[in-house]
């Protein structure tokens, strides 16, 4: 095989319940995943280990085997136990560092195209455990559509989902550290002395996902890591505002932020939205999606 092609969706957390801090760092999550249909491209070809990244707003991300796709390769080789003789070339659409899993994307990407070229066909079980020691959010790329995860976000259950939900996503300039979001939920939680509960799903946003409610899920979006990202990101609950007086049916920030998200009725809806936002100068662009739409997906 000479090339092979993936696509790859970003992600939006339509919950994101965050539990107290573990012992190896992370926290336990209730984290309902949705892929939307924002895609970056992983291309690869035989040749030396390489990573090439293509894109309008590609800055910060590693052209170097250290990118989270070049990793990626290296442990299916290892895996394999074949050398890591790859050329890839990422083509991205996904913000960086935005809070839509685009590393983690490309990081699925690599691995399922990596899975192709050199003809191993592994079961998707071994590629969604090969995933996961990534990173917490890689195995929802490989799967896509609406799944519960629990775990660090790794223990993956797919979830009944109806029709199809149109979302505006407000880009942000610049991008925020996941670990420096989860260190500030930390730190505002010992600041109120607020004792952290386990989190639990929840069943409205459950009910809504199943019934295609686009009204009810927008209610029932919820992400513990909003009021960290808020304090590090503090224009942004100007844009959140601005998406509630324009009639979004719900608005959050997206994972650790800095993208918002919000649900809109429907596209024509979305289009409104989108419209009326790029219009009060709240967010570097405005991105329309829908989903949810399937996970890394050969081309
Ligand atoms: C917040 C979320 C929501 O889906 O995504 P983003 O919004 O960043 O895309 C994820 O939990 C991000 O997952 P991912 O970006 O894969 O994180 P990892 O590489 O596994 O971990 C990076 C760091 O984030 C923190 N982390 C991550 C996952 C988790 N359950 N608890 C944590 O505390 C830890 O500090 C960890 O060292
Ligand atoms: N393929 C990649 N795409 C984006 N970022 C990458 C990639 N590989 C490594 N990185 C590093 O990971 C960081 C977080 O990236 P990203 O996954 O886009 O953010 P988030 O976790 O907020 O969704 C980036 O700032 C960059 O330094």
């Amino acid at each position: 095989m000479n090339a092979v092609t993936v696509r790859v969706p970003a992600k939006v957390n339509l919950q994101l319940g965050v539990g107290p801090l573990r012992d190896d760092g992370y926290h336990d999550l209730v984290n309902v995943f949705h892929a939307v249909s924002l895609f970056d491209e992983v291309t690869v070809v035989p040749g030396e280990l390489s990573v090439a990244v293509e894109g309008a707003s590609i800055e910060g991300v590693p052209a170097t085997p250290d990118n989270l796709a070049g990793r990626a390769a290296r442990l299916l080789a290892e895996h394999l136990g074949v050398e890591p003789e790859v050329a890839i070339t990422i083509r991205k659409e996904i913000p960086v560092a935005g809070g839509m899993a685009g590393g983690s994307a490309d990081a699925a990407a690599a691995l399922l195209a990596c899975d192709a070229l050199w003809e191993a066909n592994l079961p998707f079980a071994t590629l969604m455990e090969l995933a996961g020691t990534l990173g917490s959010d890689v195995p929802f790329a490989l799967l896509g559509g609406t799944a519960l995860g629990l775990g660090r976000g790794e223990k993956l259950t797919p979830l009944p989902c109806s029709g199809e939900f149109h979302w505006v996503f407000a880009l942000a300039d610049g991008g925020l550290s996941t670990p420096a979001v989860y260190a500030e939920c930390d730190r505002i939680r010992a600041a109120h002395s607020e004792r952290v509960s386990w989190p639990h799903e929840s069943p409205a946003l459950l009910a809504a996902l199943a019934e295609g409610d686009a009204e009810a899920l927008g209610a029932a979006l919820a992400n513990d890591l909003q009021p960290a990202a808020l304090t590090l990101r503090p224009s942004l609950q100007r844009t959140l505002t601005a998406g509630r007086d324009f009639g979004a049916l719900g608005s959050l920030v997206s994972g650790s932020g800095p993208t918002c998200a919000f649900l809109a009725a429907d596209a024509t809806h979305a289009l409104d939205l989108a419209v009326a936002l790029g219009g009060v100068g709240v967010a570097r662009t405005l991105v329309r999606a829908s989903g949810p739409v399937p996970g890394a997906t050969l081309l």
